[in-house]
């Protein structure tokens, strides 16, 4: 007898160093989780934490056919494990915000034409104008950046018509250091699409709509009113509007997944493709964040976001198209050195060990005896700085710390720099504010009680890292009711609560109060200003 058909909903997640996938049944319960990690499985594309960085150290890609290949082959891993597609009514998904895949003149009618015996990365490796797509973690385009904001009357302009300043990650001054570096490419192009649209486009076997929430991350979409500005399209390519298509709010269904997915691995010809968005968004949506709590996603990037009401644009950190609700944005802050930081010096002093990682932050004190230090392996984004800074309890720079003091200093600098960041933009820690964490090292308790106290606020997670993933399998159920005006939060109250995992210790308050005021009076003295420096 066959098992009773259990329906289910997938949450993809075309993150950085991984494809992840998450699928949970109508209790909201998850059944099955997979991953294909680029770097170990798809070694034949030889990326270095799932990117090329180039050897300007300013330009960093990722091959789009890799991650065409990584569908391949988590999908035949999820058939090859019994995993029934046809109980799949609907999914959704997140891509790595801020990348671009530029699609060749033609590949729409490749697209349309998949034969269902042939893996996808065969059928499409003749699809891509640009082989190696830029990505969130590139910043090579100081000049684009420059060009567009001249171009809409300033940075502050560009941030209230955009929702941030322009920024070197950001789509759009991507496009504009395409086509300026190589016109011929660019006029091959005839679709551009985000790593979120772009996967969406992989299911629906057709050019997906980019949402309001990936699309407010590239310079490009007005945020009040979810249409592109004419002016920022024009500032960075001719034609772009045609080459990105229309928008869409982030609970649209698309349709449904394409006859390629239903023949090859047995998918319902029902199953609904709900628009894909953006990583940091699908997190906020699996968090099931509420006002005044706080997200902080650990993860390749360390993210601080938050929901918030109404757009407050400012010079730093970005305002986002909300993902649940289009009337409402997200307040986000970006800090690139996240977890590769943490691995480097966990290798560098604790043996590649988190437990001896651990134990260093159980046996060094709140504070670490005032010594404070930045560390920016790669070049960072909040605030704009490179490279390793260290000070004494004098303000003394010092050329090195003792391994445990050093550990303690990252991730209190870490932390420090998000409490920082975020009260400059006007959030504000109040009594019932809750930090709410997801990403790797969510996992690491020790890191938590340092944010718990740093923060002066309790510390909960949800019951997994990969939040990206559960919020858009949630997004996925929301879609099918969208329509209806349900709100995300109904469809998802009976999922697990966030849980309480760690809170402050006793009169770390009293200790981080003087430590924040130097950190960031000492933080002034490492940033430095990105045009001179690149020029
Ligand atoms: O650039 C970022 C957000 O603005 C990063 O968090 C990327 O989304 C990471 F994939």
């Amino acid at each position: 007898m066959a098992a009773p058909a259990v329906p289910c909903y997938l949450g993809w997640d075309f993150s950085t160093q991984q494809l992840k996938v998450i699928a949970i049944d109508e209790q909201l319960r998850v059944i099955y989780e997979d991953n294909i990690h680029f770097d170990k499985d798809l070694p034949e594309f030889r990326t270095h934490c799932g990117v090329y960085v180039h050897n300007d150290k300013l330009t960093v890609t990722s091959p789009v056919l890799m991650w065409v290949k990584a569908l391949d082959m988590i999908l035949e891993k999820m058939k090859s494990s019994g995993f029934n597609f046809s109980h799949v009514r609907a999914f959704s998904g997140a891509g790595q915000q801020h990348g671009s895949v530029y699609w060749k003149e033609g590949a729409s009618q490749i697209l349309k034409n998949l034969s269902p015996d042939l893996p996808l990365h065969q059928l499409l490796k003749a699809c891509f104008s640009v082989s190696d797509s830029p990505v969130w973690m590139d910043s090579s385009t100081a000049s684009q950046c420059l060009s567009l904001e001249k171009a809409v009357g300033g940075a502050q302009h560009l941030a209230n018509i955009t929702g941030s300043r322009a920024c070197e990650r950001f789509t759009g001054n991507q496009i504009a250091k395409i086509y300026s570096q190589n016109p011929e490419v660019y006029a091959q192009t005839e679709r551009i699409s985000l790593v979120s649209s772009f996967a969406a486009s992989l299911f629906l076997s057709a050019y997906a709509p980019i949402d309001y929430c990936d699309g407010s991350g590239m310079n490009l979409l007005q945020i009040c009113d979810k249409l592109w500005s004419t002016a920022c399209l024009n500032a960075c390519a001719p034609g772009l509007e045609e080459k990105l298509g229309h928008t869409v709010p982030s609970s649209s269904v698309l349709g449904s997944v394409s006859p390629y997915f239903i023949q090859r691995y047995g998918f319902s010809p029902d199953c609904k493709v709900v628009a894909f968005t953006g990583d940091n968004p699908a997190s906020l949506a699996g968090m099931k964040l509420e006002e005044g709590d706080i997200a902080i996603s650990l993860g390749t990037s360390d993210t601080l976001f938050l929901w918030i009401q109404e757009p407050t644009p400012a010079l730093e950190g970005h305002i986002f198209c909300n993902p649940v609700d289009s009337q409402a944005y997200m307040a986000l802050l970006c800090f690139k050195n996240g977890s590769l930081m943490r691995e480097r010096i966990r290798d560098d002093c604790a043996s590649g060990s988190w437990d001896e990682f651990s134990k260093a932050l159980k046996c060094t004190v709140v504070g670490n005896n005032g010594n404070l230090g930045f560390y920016f392996d790669v070049i960072e984004i909040t605030p704009e700085a490179v490279g390793i800074h260290r000070f004494n309890r004098d303000d003394n720079k010092v050329p090195n710390f003792p391994k445990e003091v050093e550990i303690r200093a990252l991730i209190e600098g870490q932390f420090m720099a998000k409490r920082i960041h975020a009260e400059k933009l006007g959030y504000k820690i109040m009594p019932r504010t809750r930090i709410l964490a997801t990403g790797g090292a969510s996992c690491n308790k020790e890191i938590l009680q340092v944010l718990s106290d740093v923060f002066s606020a309790p510390v909960y997670t949800i019951d997994t890292a990969n939040s990206a993933c559960l919020g858009c399998a949630y997004r996925a159920i929301h879609g099918l009711v969208a329509e209806t005006s349900v709100s995300l939060a109904d469809v998802v109250k009976l999922a697990p609560e966030p849980r309480l995992v760690v809170t402050p210790t006793a009169g770390a308050d009293q200790l981080y109060q003087p430590l924040l005021k130097r950190y960031a009076e000492l933080e002034q003295k490492v940033v430095y200003c990105p045009i001179s420096f690149h020029l």
